[in-house]
């Protein structure tokens, strides 16, 4: 697994378009390279942020919207459609907007879906098709994603792994169903960091003042069960995309002085 590195941003709208720029680069490259990316999308502010900035750069024509998959890091247990639910946000923000196949979507299912309310029923159907999609040169039963896209809470969760509960101590399942969030709405489906950590890159995005404590805690060796922002990592790159109010908890030794 890799270790850290932090990117610090004047300002949260610097750190969207610098991110949605990096992101281009990546799946361009990784297009150019193996013929198809694939990317794992986040909910949340900075990540919404991130696709709205990627849907305003004149670079997204560089992407082959057709040779992409997309997959998601967690989702909120809702009907189809919920404004609330991270693909409903993410279409909004950017997928309307660009030729992506549908077929190449791959949505975290619904509470009205086919596994009615049944959230577990709900995420071994996720885990399967991840594990359809693994090739045999992938390191787990989920394909080695080009880049993992994770926002950070302000109480160090990521995709809807929170402090304590049980979805951050698993070690078998790559999706599991998560009941109780602190956030609403309480239940929520989620990839687990053995997932997480399958991916090339892992990219985990805050900005603002409330992301600084868990921004300090995450990166100053906690564990992942109370932080487990400090367990997402990627097995070739594990990237920090701050702005500099998140970083504002960090000694300013962790950061190159070119950075902000
Ligand atoms: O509920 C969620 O929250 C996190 C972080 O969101 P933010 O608005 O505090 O940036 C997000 O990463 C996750 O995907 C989402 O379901």
């Amino acid at each position: 697994m890799s270790t850290p590195q932090l990117v610090v941003h004047r300002d949260k709208e610097l750190m969207a378009e610098a991110a949605a720029a990096r992101l281009i680069t990546r799946i361009v490259d990784a297009q150019a390279s193996r013929g198809s990316a694939s990317v794992v999308l986040t909910g949340g502010r900075n990540g919404n942020g991130l696709l709205a900035a990627l849907a305003g750069s004149p670079a997204r024509d560089a992407v082959d919207w057709s040779r992409l998959d997309l997959w998601w890091g967690d989702e909120r247990f809702l009907p189809e459609g919920d404004p609330e639910r991270n693909v409903t946000q993410a279409r909004e923000a950017l997928l309307d907007a660009v030729p992506v196949d549908p077929a190449r979507v791959r949505a975290m299912p619904a509470s009205d879906g086919p596994h009615g309310t049944d959230v577990e029923a709900a995420a071994a159907a996720y885990a399967r098709r991840l594990a359809e999609a693994a090739g045999p040169e992938d390191h787990a039963a989920v394909p080695s994603f080009d880049v993992l896209l994770l926002g950070v809470g302000p109480d160090t969760h990521v995709a809807s792994l929170f402090p304590e509960l049980p979805a951050v101590r698993e070690t078998e399942r790559t999706v599991v169903g998560v009941h109780g969030a602190p956030k609403p709405p309480p239940t929520r489906v989620s990839l687990t960091l053995p997932a997480i950590r399958a991916a090339r890159e892992v990219w985990l995005l805050a900005a603002g003042e409330d992301k600084a404590k868990a921004v300090a805690v995450a990166l100053s060796g906690a564990g992942e069960i109370q932080a487990p922002a400090a367990g997402a990592r990627g097995r070739s790159r594990t990237l920090w995309l701050l702005d500099a109010a998140a970083a504002s908890g960090l000694p300013r030794s962790m950061y190159p002085p070119a950075s902000a």
